[in-house]
């Protein structure tokens, strides 16, 4: 697509006449009358849209629904243009001065950022005819309908950190759900986590853009990661899902590229983009959400981001590569043909991220990934830092995972591929010529937005038809859709029209709609991992979520880790799944490292490992400055996971020490309030854990 210049929206937009949208907005206590002598910007309703607009000037409308945000633009400032990196409705705008200045405009500015943005946008273009604007500052909470606070009333994919609604603090609230989990870090040298977002000192642009995203504190595995990213160390992560990796892994990329930009002029390339950042995606879907984020907390600063994923128009994607970016998020496929065809160069990477790594290194998309990362120029492991984040890691991957990686830290958060206690699960048996029947009775016995996951791309067409034929609006994202009916119908499923998406697992990983309440199997996954993935798109963001799966005989292959998760989260496991279980022998799903393999987290066997319970309790003498201060206790283990005891160079000692579960069993947590001591490292120790590592990679 040609540099779309203020392309009129895909939706339509209020018409502007002298400063009043046609169609008699509803003004917000009136547009004028929000401040009568303060004419800079105006914000009020037209038909339930947040419209921001810019008086005087008669510049720009920005208009959000809710969901994406729509700008109509009339004529913009003079000297300035606004253009579009990609597909409009995905929100890649950019307002430029069409020389050397220009500054994201995306759709998750929140309202309450949108002054400040216009605000920096016009002074750095030189103001508007001399004049100085003023702005009236954020929207008074609850100003759109159904809104409760400004981030809310931002909408959806808006700039309101906590995107499942309600407040900063209820997100807070919720947040406190994960804060039981136990973490354990292994790996040599492990940076401490913190507490507080203050305590990172982060680049003061991104902590502005974290704090207008309303994020109030980290997460445990942003607490956890974001120390190690920050200390450019290699990080294999593990969370449970919604708990938010994606920030776990931008904020540290984004506070390195900002301060590297700042300590050195942007000698960014011209016809070409040699992005700084890689980030990989299996999906485009996820692709483009996490590009949405990265513009977030780029707001403001000299680091641009581009999204390359298939399906879409390679004109559009290379027309923003030829302007060059810092973070390029990408697709394999996808970037493979942009480096093929001399549109990316990898050889400035210093941050790889995997999102979903464990689903990147399969055996689908290995070629790729090992092409992308091995062949195509990219700075070997050492001189670039690597970060893989998942819901999910088996053995195997993680043993593959760490060719890519050196000396690396690995994080988990709770137990490796378990599901969060937030969801509430259960099993149906159903032979399968009822299972349309039972599908109807659940969807209407839980109101709100749901997932139907069915395993092909034919079922997801059947079913969609069928559940129209229902009179239950439905919409449907599957493989054999093209790219653009599929970023409709997730658009829409967001927007909660239709309340129901039936889905292949092309939406099993990392999308995040908010309010998803409840996630049905009508086709179960062979793989349990992927049942974990796609359950987690309900209970996100520590809200409560519903999955429900209908168990066919076809499903006896997964019978067996399905028990052993369910009973893993504490879930009611019915006696006819453990009876089948029982029968069917091992798991024919790949992956799923239950009770019996779980001692392995970390698949190298001889990593240092510390175990923490968040603890209210606060400080723990003994231990590091930033532990003390921020309640956590490190713990040790029994013999579950015995081979870190057997490390000669470092291991935790206490008082008493607790109890192993075993092999592989559950590791023993230390009682709440023992004093913990660390055993220093003796000379040495370093140099030996490097040869271990220099081993493994071969
Ligand atoms: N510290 C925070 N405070 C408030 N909201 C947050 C915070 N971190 C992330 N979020 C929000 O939580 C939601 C889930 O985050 P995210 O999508 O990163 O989860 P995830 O762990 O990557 O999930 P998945 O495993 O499904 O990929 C997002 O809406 C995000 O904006």
């Amino acid at each position: 697509m040609a540099e779309a210049q203020a392309a009129a929206p895909e939706e339509s937009a209020p018409q502007e006449l002298n400063g009043h949208a046609e169609g008699a907005p509803e003004a917000l206590g009136g547009a004028d009358s929000l401040d009568a002598g303060m004419q800079a910007l105006s914000v009020y309703t037209v038909e339930g849209d947040t419209v921001v607009r810019l008086h005087q000037t008669n510049v720009v409308t920005v208009r959000a629904d809710g969901e994406g945000i729509n700008m109509a633009l009339k004529a913009f400032a003079p000297g300035l243009q606004v253009m579009a990196d990609g597909h409009v409705a995905e929100g890649n705008w950019r307002v430029t001065n069409g020389r050397d200045w220009s500054v994201h405009f995306f759709d998750g500015v929140s309202a309450a950022a949108m002054p400040g943005l216009f605000e920096q946008m016009i002074m750095q273009a030189g103001g508007f005819d001399g004049m100085t604007p003023q702005f009236m500052g954020a929207m008074p909470p609850g100003s759109v309908p159904g809104s409760a606070s400004p981030s809310a009333a931002a909408g959806g994919a808006m700039g309101g950190g906590y995107m499942g609604g309600g407040s900063p603090e209820e997100a807070a609230t919720n947040l406190e759900a994960y804060d039981d989990i136990p973490v354990e870090a292994s790996g040599e040298d492990c940076p401490n986590p913190v507490e507080q977002f203050a305590e990172l000192q982060l680049h003061p642009q991104l902590m502005h853009n974290i704090e207008v995203a309303r994020y109030m504190r980290p997460t445990p595995v942003q607490r956890h990661a974001i120390p190690v990213g920050i200390a450019r160390r290699d990080l294999m992560a593990c969370a449970q899902t919604g708990s938010g990796k994606t920030g776990a892994f931008l904020f540290p990329v984004l506070h390195q590229i900002m301060a590297a930009l700042d300590a050195a002029p942007d000698m960014r390339p011209r016809g070409c983009a040699e992005p700084r950042c890689l980030i990989l995606s299996p999906t485009r879907e996820l692709a483009t959400q996490i590009h949405k984020e990265a513009l977030r907390f780029i707001q403001r600063s000299k680091v641009f981001s581009v999204v390359v994923y298939g399906g879409a128009e390679m004109k559009t994607q290379i027309n923003a590569l030829d302007r060059g970016c810092h973070v390029l998020v990408a697709t394999p496929g996808r970037l493979v043909d942009l480096i093929e065809r001399g549109k990316v160069r990898l050889t400035s990477i210093a941050h790889l991220v995997l999102d979903e790594a464990d689903r990147m290194l399969d055996m689908g998309f290995e070629p790729q990934i090992r092409r992308v990362v091995e062949r195509e120029g990219m700075p070997p492991v050492g001189q670039r830092q690597t970060l893989m984040f998942s819901a999910t890691f088996p053995k195997e991957i993680q043993r593959l995972a760490s060719e890519f990686m050196t000396r690396y830290i690995f994080v988990a958060v709770g137990r490796v591929g378990s599901t969060t206690a937030l969801i509430t699960q259960s099993i149906h048996y159903c032979e399968e010529n009822d299972k349309r029947r039972l599908l109807i009775e659940l969807i209407a016995a839980n109101a709100g937005r749901t997932i139907v996951f069915v395993e092909t791309k034919k079922a997801a067409e059947h079913l969609e038809e069928f559940l129209y034929r229902s009179q239950i609006p439905a919409t449907s994202i599957h493989g054999d859709r093209s790219q653009r009916e599929r970023e409709y119908a997730l658009a829409s499923f967001r927007r909660g029209h239709p309340a129901v998406l039936v889905a292949t697992d092309v939406a099993a990983r990392g999308l995040d709609v908010p309010d998803c309440m409840h996630v049905i199997n009508y086709e179960l996954p062979r793989d349990i991992n992927s049942y974990v993935h796609r359950i987690g798109r309900t209970g996100r963001m520590g809200k409560q979520g519903v999955a429900t799966s209908l168990f066919s005989p076809l499903n006896r292959p997964v019978a067996r880790d399905l028990v052993t998760l369910l009973q893993e989260a504490n879930q009611a496991c019915p006696d006819w799944l453990v009876a089948i279980a029982e029968q069917s022998g091992h798991g024919g799903g790949r992956g799923y490292q239950g009770r019996g393999k779980f001692g392995g987290r970390d698949y190298r066997s001889n990593a240092q490992v510390r175990r923490y319970q968040h603890s209210a309790v606060g400080a723990m003498p003994g231990y590091s400055q930033g532990y003390q201060q921020g309640g956590y206790m490190p713990q040790q283990g029994g013999g579950a996971y015995g081979g870190y005891q057997a490390s000669p160079h470092y291991q935790y000692y206490n008082q008493q020490p607790a109890q192993g579960g075993g092999e592989g069993g559950s590791p023993a947590m230390m009682p709440m309030g023992m004093v913990w001591q660390q055993q220093q490292m003796p000379p040495g120790g370093t140099a030996g854990h490097e040869g271990h590592y220099a081993g493994y990679a071969q």
